[in-house]
């Protein structure tokens, strides 16, 4: 397949100026990508699909012991979130989120199937931050962030993992779909993520993934690609998200999407997993236009009346998708 046609797959192993570019544009265009090359390899990605189904295949009152809460840590069971807020009904799907890790050991109460491996799952959520601090010195290279005011570590330096921020990695659990259902369903409602960038890990073969793309205004599937050879793991698919945006006075696109299962994914009858990592600056930081001067440059790129923290545009979204109160 040529996946060049959908989106770049950018090998990140010996990034260069180039390979900054080349994330640049698309950030720029689509906001969605494909990177390969990273630290991640087979096993440790199968290992983690693993323990996610271990977890969504025991019963429900199991499950339900670990609630989702308003920390956005937890169980979240089918129907719970609302993703599009113009829909009635709640997304069919089930998601397990992990906050922070802090010394490798996880701030929230773990299941059995999750506490055996808490290690395992501080160091993926690590190694998941490490490859953002990667894409994001990137970005601030591309953007040519003033040397004087952070230059490359501009953005990285606002992630610092010691900091409190809403980063979070989730389990997601689509059920397949079964006779009597609405093949056209929408799994996971249109949506644009609230952090800043977020790296989703498929399983190939399993598709669903669909960008509303910025340019066309169409919905793009974006293809589960198989892993180069037998260690690496997947292409994994990163997208731009709103505080990046913000930050870039909207050049860097936090595309909106959604999971709707192909028809292949349907009539297969198989489950769906995918894990996604939602990279976050910490809850302090102000969401004002950065040092580059491609952005300063640009018509509206002075601050808008009010100047969010990231902590702040975090707790509205997830208000508005759980229905807590504010
Ligand atoms: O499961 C997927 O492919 C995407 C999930 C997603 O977009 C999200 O949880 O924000
Ligand atoms: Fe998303």
């Amino acid at each position: 397949m040529d996946t060049d046609t959908v989106l770049p797959v950018i090998d990140i192993s010996n990034p260069t100026a180039e390979t900054g570019q080349k994330l640049y544009e698309a950030a720029s265009t689509l906001g969605f990508v494909f990177i390969e090359g990273s630290e991640f390899t087979s096993d440790e990605i199968n290992d983690m699909f693993a323990l996610s189904k271990e977890f969504f295949s025991q019963p429900f009152d199991e499950k339900q012991k670990y609630a989702i809460s308003e920390a956005n840590r937890g169980y979240s069971c089918l129907n719970r979130e609302v993703l599009d807020a113009t829909e009635k009904r709640g997304d069919p799907k089930e998601a397990f989120n992990f906050g922070q890790f802090k010394d490798d050991k996880a701030i929230q109460p773990l299941p059995p199937t999750f506490s055996r491996f808490e290690q395992d799952l501080a160091e993926f959520s690590k190694k998941c931050h490490a490859t953002c601090h990667k894409l994001l010195d990137l970005l601030a290279v591309a953007l040519k962030i003033d040397p004087a005011q952070g230059g490359a570590e501009w953005f990285s330096s606002r992630h610092d993992l010691k900091q409190v921020s809403g980063s979070i990695l989730r389990f997601l659990y689509y059920p397949a779909v079964r006779n009597g259902d609405n093949e056209n369903e929408i799994r996971a409602g249109a949506h644009t993520d609230y952090g800043s960038m977020t790296l989703l890990f498929q399983r190939a073969g399993e598709e669903g993934l669909e960008v509303l793309s910025p340019i066309t205004n169409e919905w793009i599937a974006i293809p589960a690609l198989q892993a180069k050879d037998s260690k690496s793991c997947p292409p994994i698919v990163v997208n731009i998200a709103d505080q990046l945006s913000f930050w870039s006075a909207n050049v860097l696109k936090s595309a909106v999407h959604r999971v709707k299962f192909p028809l292949h994914q349907v009539r297969s009858g198989l489950d769906r997993y995918s894990m996604a990592y939602f990279c976050h600056p910490a809850d302090d930081t102000l969401l004002e236009p950065v040092p580059s001067p491609i952005i300063q440059s640009l018509e509206g790129a002075k601050n808008g009346d009010e100047v969010l923290t990231a902590g702040e545009h975090l707790t509205r979204r997830l208000a508005a998708a759980y229905s807590w109160k504010q």
